[in-house]
């Protein structure tokens, strides 16, 4: 369990994790989203102590990070795959911190062969690929057997196969009774392997939902093609409410998605005006439409 209470930190005038409270629950991954800038890694690195609050508290198990005695059998973290020395090899970065803890030569080798590393780690880690430096980084996490896990981006550089064994690991720890969050950009992925999200967006909670929940209070989309797009568009658009068209990507003037309107209205305004469809098809919310939704005026940092 992570519990975040009042958790502000300043970096001069700014605010990059602005009172924030939520509780991470065990037995489940929680995501964590936010656009660039959010306050996601500043959060996390607060979580383990590599950062203090300006005020408020965050706590793993009841504990703070630099209460623990033995943190690495507490609490696993992966924040940058980047930090460790590239001179050394994999087996012996992880020998080096296995002997911090007095955790043996055996789970060195364990968590080698879990995270795919058994044919390079007597390799120079400066040498490795960004993939194999991301296992390496969980692998670290993984020593200690931690009961909370905290990941930001371990899918980043990872490749198709990579992306599904964290994927299946992350969904097994959390069937232990493990806590496990993660953070990543990759909407399908996260949907795929959280339960739970939290949404920051300029340092706040914008949501800290199940995904479902998320996801079904998202806006119906309805896609509609018609040889005659364009009469049907300007009758639904004469209807009440936030209605919204799109024409279709790619599309040659004969279709739209539309927002704000149910797809059974659709289909009764072309009946009422003998207009030809040739598709009325409800979409689904996906998480990443949920995230776009919630976010939208919360990205600090948008294309022009
Ligand atoms: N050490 C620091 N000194 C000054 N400002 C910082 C520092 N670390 C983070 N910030 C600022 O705090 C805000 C939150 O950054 P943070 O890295 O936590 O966001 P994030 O959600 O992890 O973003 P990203 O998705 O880009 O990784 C940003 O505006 C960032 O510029």
């Amino acid at each position: 369990m992570i519990e975040a209470r009042g958790l502000t930190k300043h970096y001069g005038q700014k605010a990059a994790v602005d009172n924030v409270n939520f509780t991470i629950k065990p037995g489940q991954v929680t995501g964590f989203l936010g656009p660039n800038g959010a306050g996601k890694s500043t959060s996390m690195r607060l979580m383990v102590g590599l950062d203090r609050p300006s005020s408020g508290t965050v706590t793993v198990n009841g504990q703070r990070y630099s209460e623990m005695s033995a943190p690495l059998a507490e609490v696993g973290v992966l924040l940058d795959a980047k930090g460790v020395h590239p001179g050394r090899s994999a087996r012996s970065h992880l020998r080096a911190l296995a002997a911090t803890h007095r955790i043996p030569e055996r789970r060195v080798n364990e968590v080698i062969e879990l995270t795919g590393l058994g044919a390079v780690a007597n390799k120079r880690v400066g040498g490795f690929s960004l993939g194999m430096g991301q296992r390496l980084g969980i692998a670290t996490a993984l020593l200690g057997d931690p009961k909370v896990i905290i990941l930001d981006e371990p899918v980043n550089g990872l490749d198709p196969d990579g992306v599904l064994w964290v994927r299946q690991l992350l969904r097994h720890f959390a069937s232990e009774g493990r806590t496990v969050l993660l953070s990543s950009h990759l909407m399908s992925e996260m949907a795929q392997t959280a339960d739970h999200v939290i949404v920051l967006g300029r340092g706040r909670v914008v949501a800290d939902d199940p995904i479902s929940e998320l996801i079904a209070g998202g806006e119906t989309k309805v896609r509609v093609r018609s040889p005659q797009a364009a009469q049907l568009a300007s009758y639904v658009m004469s209807g009440t409410g936030n209605i919204q068209l799109q024409p279709l990507e790619g599309g040659d003037g004969e279709g739209f998605t539309a927002t704000g309107i149910e797809v059974q209205r659709i289909g009764e305004i072309a009946a009422t005006n003998g207009i030809v469809l040739h598709e009325l098809t409800p979409i689904a919310t996906s998480l990443e439409d949920a995230y776009l939704s919630l976010t939208r005026s919360e990205v600090e940092y948008a294309a022009g």
